[in-house]
């Protein structure tokens, strides 16, 4: 099959590099030139603009998506679609939110697949987690595309209709957030704790037939055998957050209770505020109530 690939960052290349390696051709364009340039060398067929490759590409055109989420998948489908008509297909395999991949869907001319990508740049070996949404005709032309940028046939499915692929996805994340924070606290407590533990040899000593072995709990092990036992000085500040916040945000709106997953995306926003507000004042409260001694900042701020 012909792919056009936009957007050759991580992600974008990994999905270039899996198709050209299952025998797909592909076209390849990205904002960045040096980007291209490194399809290009990879086998791809470079392309020096969004109409260029549609114009390689031909007719019956696949083409994915593998731009930052937002503004930059709008602009780049409106660069599309003058190229496009209904027996085309375009895959999203970004984090959009699912509501603007509904609405994309409806907007535009080819049929859209919401592609929710799970593996992220480390599974470039292994292959992706594909999540997808959209028109069941549209979603079978591709699958010679997603058996190669996936495990295999098994690391992809049709979730439903549109929307429904980022939608999984979204919800994904929400647990992934919610496993990174019951690992934390585990090993928190194992640091903190009674024994003079070493956390690579917890960790592997748990991936190793325990109820709690998992992907993760690898990474955890790599980042104890890469940073130290004490992670050395990996900061306490953790990015990111806003998968997590759609998350929380469609729980409440579906009234579908989602405790820990809010307490690990609070816990999130949390590790970026130093002098929380609220601690300040519970400090002075207790002065207020019970004449407890009020700690006070060394710095005076
Ligand atoms: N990095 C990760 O672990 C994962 C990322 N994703 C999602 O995949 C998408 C891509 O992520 P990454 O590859 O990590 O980002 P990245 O920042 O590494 O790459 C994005 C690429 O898109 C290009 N680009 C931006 N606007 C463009 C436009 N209008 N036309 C053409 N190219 C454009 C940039 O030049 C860049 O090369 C995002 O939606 C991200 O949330 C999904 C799962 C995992
Ligand atoms: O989708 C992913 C992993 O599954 C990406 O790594 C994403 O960027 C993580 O979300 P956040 O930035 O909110 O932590």
């Amino acid at each position: 099959m012909e792919l056009g690939v936009i957007g050759l960052g991580r992600m974008g290349q990994i999905v270039a590099n899996r198709s050209l390696s299952a025998g797909h051709d592909v076209v390849a364009f990205d904002l960045s030139a040096e980007a291209t340039a490194e399809a290009a060398e990879a086998g791809a067929e470079p392309a020096d603009s969004v109409g260029d490759l549609c114009d390689r590409l031909g007719g019956e055109k696949r083409i994915w998506l593998m731009v930052p989420a937002g503004d930059a998948v709008d602009a780049t489908l409106a660069d599309l679609e003058p190229h496009l008509d209904d027996d085309d297909v375009v895959v999203d395999g970004g984090n959009s939110h699912f509501e603007d991949s509904v609405r994309r869907a409806e907007e535009t001319d080819a049929a859209y697949l919401d592609c929710g990508t799970s593996g992220g740049p480390a599974s470039a070996e292994a292959g992706f987690s594909l999540m997808v949404g959209g028109p069941e005709w549209a979603y079978e032309a591709l699958v010679p595309v997603f058996d190669a940028v996936a495990t295999g046939p098994d690391g992809h499915d049709r979730m439903g209709e549109s929307g429904s692929g980022h939608y999984v996805k979204m919800v994904h994340n929400g647990v992934e957030y919610a496993l990174m924070q019951a690992y934390g606290e585990g090993f928190e407590l194992l640091t903190d704790g009674r024994y003079d533990l070493d956390m690579e040899s917890v960790a592997r000593t748990w991936n190793n037939g325990a109820v709690i072995r998992s992907w993760l709990l690898e990474l955890c092990e790599e980042a104890f055998r890469e940073e130290g036992s004490d992670l050395g000085d990996v900061a306490d500040h953790v990015a990111g957050g806003s998968t997590g916040t759609w998350t929380v945000r469609e729980a409440l709106e579906q009234e579908v209770p989602v405790p820990i997953i809010y307490q690990a995306l609070a816990e999130r926003f949390d590790s970026r505020n130093e002098g929380r507000f609220s601690r300040r004042l519970a400090n002075r409260l207790r002065y207020g109530f019970g004449r407890h001694e009020v700690a006070r900042r060394s710095d005076g701020e």
